[in-house]
């Protein structure tokens, strides 16, 4: 069955929202209780989302035991009965290829299904690849799947990334974990979900120093064991809802962002005239003025986040002049224009650049989430578009954001799900209309004050 939002747009957000688990931070420490040889991993405010029940998934077909209640995992990881990943789930989720880094070293041998490109671009994995070779794996691809062996032991290495890849970052500094001697790993990705993975590796008795930098060093040990640790909260999340504070002239708490994690997004908002209060436990969005353009460029961390950008331009387009925002990151994330241009936007996309109209006049359509951050975008545009938005697509949204709904209702939107039959194709006959069923328009309710 499928599912659609209905926004209603109009409604001023006020009040709290606590921010969940970080979806970029749990996936790979999930992939990273693998490497537990004795003992189990304990998982704190791992959010329920579709991609986390896939990667359980996954680490269950590789013979580990895993449980899942309360927002808490516990991995057993201590006999693994396979190496292999198979393609059932890595072409659920591209983050499933992060087991390949713990499965080499602890394992020595692994085949894992090639992850795909996707809608946001090719997404190659050459620096993952490159990282192994150069701790001597051998690696070698067909029918759709990757191999990589070791004799013995993984090798340290001196491992320059030509892109500061976050995924490789993450893969390298796990195979690293148990290798033989020193890895030195130069321009890697310093997002703050590298330093929450290198904390867990640490607690089960890594070595890794100078996360969060473009230098990271690790030295191999012989064993790591399960440890227990909290996954740090969503800043993806958080920003998104900071946008929607912003685009309703809001006034929102948002419980749990750590505001040094959204330095370049809390930058931009306040340049375009948002209030921003940060304390000790979460960020107070305050937007009682105008707002005004500003252009965007995303970028590597500490850079603007390309996974806040279409949000952004949600924004941007109820900002008073023109803005250029420029994706450097994806060469095709900017899937979202066709569809705020559905709802009477004016957008022009230039090469990496889209030019954005503000003060736009948005109104409500049918549109369609073509990525998870696609899809919030469009519910923040339908926040105060004219009339009724319509996002299908949902299950996009469904793999990085818990409770969207219920989540922003609590603030005072007006947000409902309905199920949708999915069309039939058969053989011989034009395929049916998609009928929406006749559910009744339930309102989603609010869990939060
Ligand atoms: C699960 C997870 O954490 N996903 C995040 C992660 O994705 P992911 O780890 O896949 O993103 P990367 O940082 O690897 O990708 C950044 C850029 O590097 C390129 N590249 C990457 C690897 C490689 O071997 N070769 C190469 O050329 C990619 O095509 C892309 O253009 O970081 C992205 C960039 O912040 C975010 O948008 C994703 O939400
Ligand atoms: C692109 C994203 O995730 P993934 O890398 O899991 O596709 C995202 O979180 O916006």
């Amino acid at each position: 069955m499928m599912s659609k939002f209905i926004v209603r747009g109009g409604k001023r957000l006020t009040g709290s929202v606590k921010v969940s688990g970080a979806k970029n931070s749990v996936l790979p420490i999930i992939a990273a209780s693998l490497l537990g040889e004795e003992g189990q991993s304990v998982i704190i405010d791992a959010p329920p989302l579709d991609d986390v029940m896939t990667i359980n998934k996954v680490l269950e077909s590789l013979g580990a035991g895993v449980t899942y209640r309360d927002e808490v995992i516990t991995v057993n990881a201590e006999k693994l009965t396979s190496c292999e990943a198979p393609y059932e789930w890595v072409s659920k989720m591209r983050a499933s290829f992060l087991v390949m880094g713990p499965l080499l070293t602890r394992m020595g041998h692994t085949r894992i299904s090639l992850p795909g490109g996707c809608a946001i671009g090719t997404r190659p994995i050459d620096q993952h690849l490159k990282g192994f070779e150069a701790m001597g794996a051998e690696i070698s691809l067909g029918q759709g799947y990757i191999e990589a062996r070791s004799q013995g032991r993984l090798r340290g290495a001196k491992i320059y990334l030509d892109v500061a890849s976050v995924g490789a970052t993450q893969n390298i500094m796990m195979a690293a974990t148990l290798a033989e001697g020193v890895t030195v790993l130069e321009n890697a990705a310093k997002e703050p979900e590298i330093v929450d993975l290198a904390n867990f590796l640490n607690g089960m008795g890594a070595i890794v120093r100078g996360a969060g930098t473009g230098v990271i060093r690790i030295e191999g040990v012989e064993k790591l064991t399960g440890v227990t640790h909290t996954v740090i909260p969503d800043r993806v999340e958080a920003g998104t809802y900071m946008a929607a504070a912003a685009i309703s002239g809001g006034d929102v708490y948002i419980e749990g962002a750590i505001s040094d994690h959204l330095g370049s997004v809390i930058a931009k908002l306040e340049e375009m005239g948002v209030t921003i209060q940060p304390d000790e436990n979460g960020v107070r969005v305050i937007a009682d003025r105008p707002l005004k353009a500003v252009d965007v460029k995303t970028l590597p961390y500490p850079g603007f986040p390309t996974d806040m950008q279409s949000q952004m331009m949600a924004l941007l387009l109820a900002s008073e002049g023109t803005s250029v925002v420029t994706e450097t990151v994806f060469e095709n994330r900017f899937m979202h224009v066709d569809e705020f241009q559905l709802m009477n936007a004016e957008i022009k996309v230039e090469g990496r650049s889209s030019i954005v109209t503000g003060n736009a006049k948005l109104k409500g359509a049918k549109v369609t989430a073509t990525d998870l951050r696609a899809g919030a975008a469009l519910i923040i545009a339908g926040l105060v578009a004219e009339g009724t938005t319509e996002v299908g697509g949902v299950h996009h949204i469904d793999r990085g954001y818990v409770h969207l709904a219920e989540k922003l209702n609590g603030l005072g939107a007006d947000i409902y799900r309905i199920s949708v039959d999915e069309p039939k194709l058969e053989a011989t006959k034009a395929p049916s209309e998609k009928v929406e069923k006749e559910v009744p328009m339930f309102k989603v309710q609010p869990t939060l004050a």
